[in-house]
């Protein structure tokens, strides 16, 4: 058998944006987090990933300060984290279009609400509307919309108020195979043209393999991090080359047995 092209690590760069110290959450009874100590670095996208319930969610919403841990502490460009913040943008599965607004409002609307002027935020958002493929639909609304599209939105939406650290919660789960490979390409091609710290949850080991500089596998609830891998792939490969890749394939069984016996 072939080794995995794939190693772990865990240093801090000079890069890292989000610092994650001594993490941990209990929801009264329920822990949820055990210790977590992570960094994220600039421009890389770090994916969570784990069996059912281990705190992925829990973890996203803590960096996002949506809701504060039990113990340990966040700092974003060394700044502890007490709430929300405007360098932090929370992709939520759902999206929560506003259905009463266009395609262009709902995504220039956080520039709106930072008082940016209409011709500004709408030459920002025509920019974004087009990078996920939606051009011609700036004045549609959400109904008119399929749900792969109201998801393209939602994505936009997070790129055009420009956070330096993107918090995606699943954001892919509830379209087709077809518009889920789409969607996983612009992010590619999202992450590398726009050098933020994203930070992505998923429930699949071959989207976070085809997606990720790192992925963070954590172990049952209460979550721990239980190993870290870095994917070794060419991402200059076409989309099914790298589909087909060795390094892709092994990692993929790597994680899968790492995983599979939380499963039964
Ligand atoms: N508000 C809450 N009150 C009580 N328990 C909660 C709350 N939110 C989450 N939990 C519990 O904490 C644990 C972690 O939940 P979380 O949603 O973070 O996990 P997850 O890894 O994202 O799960 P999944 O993969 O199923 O989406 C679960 O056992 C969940 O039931």
């Amino acid at each position: 058998m072939t080794i995995p092209a794939a190693v772990q690590t865990l240093h801090p760069t000079s890069e890292t944006v989000v610092e994650v110290r001594g993490i941990c959450k209990k929801y009264s009874e329920v822990e949820a987090l055990r210790l977590i100590d992570l960094d994220f670095p600039r421009g890389k996208l770090t994916t969570l990933l784990g069996p059912s319930g281990c705190g992925k969610t829990t973890l996203l919403k803590i960096i996002a300060g949506l809701i504060q841990a039990t113990s340990g502490e966040v700092r974003v460009n060394g700044r502890t984290v007490t709430g929300p913040g405007p360098e932090r943008a929370f992709v939520f599965q759902d999206f929560a279009l506003m259905p009463w607004a266009t395609v262009m409002r709902n995504v220039a609307f956080g520039l709106e609400l930072q008082g940016m002027a209409k011709a500004e935020r709408q030459s920002i958002a025509r920019n974004y509307i087009a990078e996920v493929g939606l051009t011609g639909f700036e004045d549609k609304y959400p109904h008119e919309l399929s749900g792969g599209m109201r998801q393209r939105v939602g994505l936009a939406r997070a790129f055009a108020v420009n956070a330096e650290v993107l918090l995606l919660d699943e954001p892919f789960s509830a379209v087709d195979e077809q518009n889920r490979r789409k969607f996983q390409e612009d992010l590619l091609r999202l992450v590398d043209k726009e050098r933020k710290t994203f930070i992505f949850v998923t429930h699949s080991i071959e989207e976070a393999v085809y997606v990720s500089d790192r992925i963070v596998l954590l172990s049952r609830r209460p979550g721990r991090v239980s190993q870290i891998i870095e994917p070794k792939i060419d991402r200059t490969a076409s989309p099914d080359a790298i589909r087909r890749d060795q390094g892709y394939l092994d990692t993929v069984e790597e994680i899968w047995q790492g995983l599979k016996h939380y499963v039964d």
